[in-house]
């Protein structure tokens, strides 16, 4: 087994033995999200007829010609269409169409005036300026082409891919599934959430951050609860996971106390143990193991180590299973507004709340840097990454960042 690996070798040795889920077919309002597994090639011209993208008066450019505000041309008003109508009508010389937004140009006609621009005598039109074939007209298959490939496999579907399926009546479409990750919580001091806390006890928060980051992320979470320290339990428990699921997280119990037995419990469980421990600040321990084509990790139990872990390996895994090609963290230049003096031989991910403000990234570290510290997780949406023996960083220094979310824009 390896250890004391590094954050690179980590993420590459995990990312090596991620699988690709399957694809299946889902109504395309469940494809949010999800990655297209399918080429969606248009079978039809959209739009698929010449039509009008004004309220106004479909007639020939021909009959236009000369028109000026001293000698307007007069034109009759033969017929009235409205979107999703057809008129059966032929516009000829001197005729017109009044003709609404989104419906279909009449046969003759090769130009749409907007109602704006011409002036109603009774039953006729007065036009005052002359028009150009095709003006004010959107043409069939201007947007989509039959035989075009309009949305590639590979693509993240987000809402105007969904648009596109509908418009190319597609109601079903086939997306990668996403990966399902079970979660255990190991610990004899821990609690369900529902029960009232004892001496010694403390309740299992890690099992609910993490299934809302994997859910995040575009996982299934799968709920495996809590664990005694006790090899056959957790193996036991490991065992169901590994039916259900295609990633197995445990937290707690890889460090090296008497009762970290998360790695003997995957070895237990027929796993074969892939590396323990990086070089990193939170969260050194982890443990990866291999079961067939699925993965075992074992997360310490510190809850800030587990989330920025999570963030680290198990985020890019996740995104790599279901067919996203791009799965690391962006990072963008940021200015530091305090200090960050520690300087330590370990490379370290520090919390940190970025916000955008005129132009720049500015950044906050938190009072409370521990890894056993939960409540300065939040509000955070970034990490500051500071290599071992580089600082102290100061206040107004501008240095890199990776960004977990969106960050807030502030006027
Ligand atoms: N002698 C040494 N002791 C420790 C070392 C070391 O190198 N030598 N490493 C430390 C580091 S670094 C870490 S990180 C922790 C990791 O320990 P484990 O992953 O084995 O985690 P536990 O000891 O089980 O728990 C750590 C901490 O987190 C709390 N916890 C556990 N599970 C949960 C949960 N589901 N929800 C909320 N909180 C949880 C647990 O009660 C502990 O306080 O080891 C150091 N020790
Ligand atoms: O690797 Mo640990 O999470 O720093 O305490």
């Amino acid at each position: 087994m390896r250890t004391n690996v590094t954050l690179e070798e980590a993420l590459a040795l995990l990312l090596d033995e991620c699988p690709q889920t399957q694809s299946i077919h889902v109504p395309i309002l469940d494809s949010l999200g999800g990655v297209l597994a399918e080429d969606i090639v248009s079978d039809i011209n959209i739009p698929p007829f010449d039509r009008s993208p004004l309220d106004g008066y479909a007639l020939r450019s021909v009959d236009s010609q000369g028109a000026s505000p001293d000698q307007p041309i007069e034109l009759d008003v033969i017929d009235y269409v409205p979107a999703g109508s057809v008129s059966e009508k032929c516009v000829k010389d001197y005729q017109a169409v009044r003709i609404m937004t989104g419906a279909k140009i009449p046969l003759g006609a090769d130009v749409v005036i907007r109602q704006e621009e011409v002036e109603n005598v009774g039953e006729k039109i007065l036009i005052k300026a002359p028009m150009s074939t095709m003006e004010n007209i959107s043409r069939v298959g201007e947007d989509i082409h039959v035989n075009q490939m309009v949305i590639k496999a590979g693509t993240v579907i987000e809402p105007a891919e969904i648009g596109l399926m509908a418009t190319l009546g597609k109601s079903y479409v086939s997306v990668y599934m996403k990966p399902r990750v079970a979660i255990l919580s190991t610990g004899d001091e821990l609690l369900e959430i529902q029960q009232p806390l004892q001496d010694g006890k403390i309740r299992n928060s890690n099992s609910y951050t993490i299934a809302a980051q994997v859910k995040k992320t575009g996982g299934k979470a799968l709920m495996l609860g809590v664990c005694g320290d006790d090899i056959e339990s957790i193996s036991e428990k490991l065992r169901a996971g590994l039916g259900i699921a295609d990633i197995v997280i445990t937290t707690g119990g890889v460090s090296v106390g008497d009762k970290d037995l998360v790695k003997e419990s995957f070895m237990n469980a027929g796993a074969e143990m892939l590396f323990w421990k990086v070089r990193m600040k939170p969260g050194t321990p982890i443990a990866v193991a291999r079961l067939g084509k699925k993965l075992l990790i074992g997360l310490s139990g510190n809850p800030a180590a587990a989330f920025i872990t999570f963030e680290q390996f198990v985020r890019p895994l996740v995104l790599k299973m279901m067919g996203r090609e791009k799965h690391r963290l962006m990072n963008v230049e940021t200015i530091l507004e305090n200090d960050f003096s520690k300087v330590s031989n370990q490379n370290r991910f520090v919390r940190g709340t970025t916000v955008y403000r005129d132009g720049s990234f500015y950044t906050k570290f938190p009072g409370k840097h521990s890894s056993g510290v939960l409540s300065s997780l939040s509000g955070n949406n970034s990490l500051f990454y500071v290599p071992a023996g580089t600082g102290p960083y100061e206040k107004g220094q501008k240095v890199s960042i990776q960004l977990l979310d969106q960050p807030e824009v502030k006027s």
